[in-house]
Parts: C-alpha cells; sequence; structure tokens
C-alpha cells in the first residue's frame, strides 16, 4: 500500500521539487499540495505523511496542526531555535502515534559535512563555519550552519575544549559573524548559488576544510522521500537526517 503524502509550500522552490519527486516515487501518493491559506486540519485522515518547506514563520503552527491532525511530519524548514523545539516534543509526547522529523539538510553531502564535523572538533582548537546561499533565501545564519555550529560545540564541550581563541578587541558589527554556541558562522548571500558551507577546523599548522554544495535542488531528494518513508517509524520528535541514518 502506498505513503499517502502532502506537500506544504508545495509552489515553492522545494516544495515543487518534493512535489515532482513525490510523483515520481511508486510507493508515494500524493494526495495534497497545499500553499499559505491551505486547510492543514482538514489533513486528518487524507494524509500519511505531510512534508513542509514553507517559512519560519509558519512551519511551527503547521507542524501542531499536523499533530492535532495526526499526520507525520517531514519538515524542512528552517529558522527553528531550542524553545520552538521545546513546543513540539511536548507536544508530540501527547501524541505518541505520530512521528515529527525536523530536519536543517536532506543533502547527504551535507549530512556527512555535519557529522564529519562533529567528530572532528574535539582534536581541533579553532572552528569557524561560513554558509553560502542564494539571496531569496530568508533565514541567517543556514538551518545547516546553526545545526553545523551546534555540532561541533557540544563536541568540544565534551572533550573539555574551552573558548576558542580570539584576541579580536575592535571589530564593525557582525564583522565576526554570528556566535552559536561559541562557535562563529558567516552567511554569504550570492546569486546563483543554492546551498553551499564550508567548515574550518584548526591547529597551529594545519587546517582541515570540510565542504558540501547542493548545485540543485535534486540534491534533497533521497533524504526527503528516505525521511517519509522512516517517519511513520519513529514516534516523538527527531531532529536531523542523521537520526534515521544511523551517523
Ligand atoms: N531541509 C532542507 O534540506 C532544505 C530546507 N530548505 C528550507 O525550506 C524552506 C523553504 O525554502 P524554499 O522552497 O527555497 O522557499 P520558497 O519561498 O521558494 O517556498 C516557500 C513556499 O511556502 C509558501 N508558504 C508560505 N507560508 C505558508 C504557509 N503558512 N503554509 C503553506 N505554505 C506557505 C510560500 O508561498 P508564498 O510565496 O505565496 O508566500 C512558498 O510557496 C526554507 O526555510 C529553506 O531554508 C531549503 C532547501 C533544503
Ligand atoms: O534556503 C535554502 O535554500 C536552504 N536552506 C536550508 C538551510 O537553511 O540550511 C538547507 C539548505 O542549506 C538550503
Amino acid at each position: 500500500m502506498s505513503i499517502r503524502v502532502a506537500v506544504l509550500g508545495a509552489a515553492g522552490r522545494m516544495g515543487s521539487t518534493t512535489v515532482a519527486a513525490v510523483h515520481a516515487a511508486s510507493d508515494l501518493e500524493l494526495v495534497a499540495e497545499l500553499e499559505a491559506d491551505g486547510d492543514v486540519a482538514g489533513l486528518a485522515g487524507v494524509a500519511d505523511v505531510a512534508i513542509d518547506f514553507t517559512v519560519p514563520q509558519a512551519t511551527e503552527a503547521n507542524v501542531h496542526a499536523l499533530l492535532d491532525a495526526g499526520v507525520h511530519a517531514v519538515v524542512g524548514t528552517t529558522g527553528w531555535d531550542a524553545a520552538a523545539l521545546d513546543r513540539v516534543r511536548a507536544h508530540a509526547s501527547t501524541r505518541p502515534d505520530v512521528g515529527v522529523l525536523i530536519a536543517p539538510n536532506f543533502a547527504l553531502s551535507a549530512v556527512l559535512a555535519m557529522r564529519f564535523a562533529a567528530v572532528a572538533a574535539r582534536y581541533f582548537a579553532s572552528a569557524e563555519v561560513v554558509e553560502m546561499h542564494h539571496p531569496r533565501k530568508l533565514d541567517a545564519p543556514s538551518g545547516t550552519a546553526v545545526h553545523t555550529a551546534q555540532g561541533i560545540a557540544a563536541a568540544r564541550t565534551g572533550a573539555g575544549l574551552g573558548t576558542m581563541a580570539d584576541a579580536t578587541s575592535t571589530a564593525l558589527p557582525g564583522a565576526r559573524g554570528a556566535d552559536v554556541d561559541g562557535v562563529n558562522v558567516h552567511s554569504l548571500r550570492l546569486e546563483g548559488l543554492v546551498a553551499h558551507e564550508q567548515i574550518f577546523l584548526s591547529n597551529p599548522g594545519e587546517l582541515l576544510t570540510i565542504r558540501t554544495d547542493s548545485f540543485d535542488r535534486a540534491s534533497f531528494m533521497p533524504g526527503v522521500l528516505l525521511a517519509v518513508r522512516e517517519v511513520v517509524a519513529h514516534p516523538g520528535l527527531s531532529v536531523g537526517l542523521e537520526t534515521f541514518l544511523g551517523l
């Protein structure tokens, strides 16, 4: 039996790519394409899984509505903070029959880059993240860069590493990027780009650079489809596609 799938934000860059990918998957059935005025509650009993590629301002409300409707959620929309994740986690705990995956990046190269950075972080004195995107992106830093920096910070804390050396005492606002758990993150917005990230890890005399590039939104689709097939077996809130990949 096929999985009935709804796409929220269906006319957007990611939504339209996702609609095509769901159409092309023989085990999935596209049952709804919703835009800003769409009836999320009305998906109850209609869709098994909803995929959300909307906007940071809308995605949390969509997830709560999906939980109420008993529809599993695969969320790629970014802009989530810890408080919003906590609210979804609490709501999901009241619906043990529903799974919610919130993943900042579905591209395998990006998921692996984040994992490699977290593994490497304990061995390096300094770490900074540079993300590069198309100029129509609404949020900065990217969700991927935030997740990357959080993984680096957690690894550093676990290894007993302290604050990174940085003697900067005079700077224009923003010159050193955003501080995500003590890791500096820099955001570039450049016409012609899709989604790219470089993670720099250094010691005296050496530099490790980890780079991931999405040149086309097709790069996200295998991860999105994997998530749709897996989320039904993962009740509660999962954060990051790596949780479904055993990484
Ligand atoms: N996790 C991942 O792998 C990836 C995540 N992303 C993230 O996905 C999100 C979408 O990106 P992208 O497709 O480029 O953005 P777009 O702006 O192209 O698409 C967003 C779509 O959502 C619609 N929309 C706005 N509000 C709602 C709502 N309340 N309910 C349903 N639809 C709504 C918009 O309609 P309208 O234009 O009429 O407002 C638009 O069609 C971003 O947060 C981005 O960072 C992007 C790529 C990969
Ligand atoms: O807006 C985008 O385009 C992307 N958003 C996600 C993010 O914020 O990390 C994933 C990818 O980088 C593309």
